[in-house]
Formats: structure tokens, sequence, C-alpha cells
């Protein structure tokens, strides 16, 4: 088992945000506020170690926390943001991630994906009862050679890689909800008018 002390996290916003448009999806508005601040204020109270892997407009993201970018050309996607935490968190063994774009994440995340860590497990997944939720997860830094072969074969599907690791799935199906993601303007007006 693990803390969440022993945890560190980071928020990915290092996405195109194509069907946003190509505004970037963590600085859109949603009731009153940056996207961003959803998720920071779901994870502040779980965690002090929250970190942004954002690739535009890093400025405005350091308001928020420490920002770093992709060591990646070409957004190989998420596994993209996953890669550049491990190289820049140095120090950081366990690394938590949550999209920029799904604004009510569990109250107690941090602390149910640590508690579910077995002595071999490599990497964490939440599991809303339905459907896996490949950006949600907790992974230890080892997985680094795995991921970077990988990402070097080309291969993108993050599922695909999760299961050549020691993979866990972490239940939330008591909280389906709080895995709605944010991905064209019309699911953003709709979420903000509930
Ligand atoms: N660092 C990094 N993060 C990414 C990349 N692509 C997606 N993400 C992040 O991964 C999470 C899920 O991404 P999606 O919502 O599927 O993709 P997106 O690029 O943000 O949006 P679309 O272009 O509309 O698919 C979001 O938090 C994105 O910010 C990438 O190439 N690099
Ligand atoms: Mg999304």
């Amino acid at each position: 088992m693990l803390s969440a002390e022993q945890t560190s996290w980071v928020i990915l916003a290092g996405g195109q945000a194509s069907r946003m448009g190509g505004n970037d999806k963590g600085l859109v508005q949603l009731a009153g506020k940056a996207m961003i601040e959803h998720v920071i204020d779901t994870l502040a109270p779980q965690t002090t170690d929250i970190a942004i892997n954002a690739n535009r407009n890093q400025d405005h993201y350091s308001q928020y926390g420490a920002v770093f970018g992709d060591q990646l050309q070409g957004y190989p996607g998420p596994l993209g943001g996953m890669h550049a935490a491990i190289l820049h968190l140095t120090d950081a063994e366990w690394i938590g991630f949550v999209p920029c774009d799904c604004p009510q994440l569990p109250h107690d995340l941090v602390a149910r994906m640590a508690a579910a860590c077995q002595a071999d497990t490599d990497i964490l997944v939440a599991h809303d009862g339905e459907h896996i939720q490949p950006v949600v997860t907790l992974l230890h830094r080892r997985i680094l050679p795995k991921l970077e072969a990988f990402l070097d074969n080309g291969d993108r599907k993050i599922i695909l890689l999760y299961r050549q690791c020691n993979m866990l799935t972490v239940d939330f199906s008591d909280q389906p909800n709080a895995f709605v993601n944010l991905n064209t303007p019309v699911e953003l007006a709709q979420f903000g008018q509930r």
C-alpha cells in the first residue's frame, strides 16, 4: 500500500483540443472559471504536490503551479505528457495524472488510487464501473523504458501499454459522473447549464 504523500500529481493540459475548436481546453471558461481551476479545486485538498503539463500558454498556466511541456514533438497524445512528467519530476517515484477537461473528479481520488497499490503494481487506473479511464492514473516511474519503447514504435493506444505493465484498476463505480469529460463547445455549454 502507498500513502497519498508518496505521490506527485500532474494535470494533463498539453493536448491540441481540436474538438474544442483549438481553444486551450484548460483555459476555457466553465461556470465562471477556467476549466483547469475546477480540477485544481478538487485536487488541491487531496495533495499539495501538483504540477501542470502544458504545451501552450505556459505563462498563463504558471499562476496555478509549476508548468512543464512535452519533450516529444508532434503531440503524441496523453502518453507524451506522462513521458514528460517522468523525465521532469526526477524525484517523484509515483506520479498521478488527471486530465484538465474533467471538472468533477472524485474528492477521494488520491487516497483511493494510492490505497489500491500492491507490492508489484506498476500502474493504477481508474474505472467508472463501465469504462476504464486511461488518463486518470497513478504510475511508477519504472515504466519509463516500456513507455519510451512503446512511443518509439509509433503506438498510441494507451491501454495497450498499460497491459504490458502490472496494471490494477481502481473501482469508482460509486461515482460514475466524476469522470465527465468535456471535449467540445456543446458539451461545455450543456454542462455549464446544469
Ligand atoms: N502532453 C500532452 N497531453 C495531451 C496530448 N494529447 C492529449 N493530451 C491530454 O490528454 C488528455 C485527454 O486528451 P483528449 O481530450 O483526448 O485530447 P485533446 O488533445 O485534449 O483534444 P482533441 O484534440 O479534441 O482530441 C487531456 O488532458 C489532454 O490535455 C499530447 O499530445 N501531449
Ligand atoms: Mg478529453
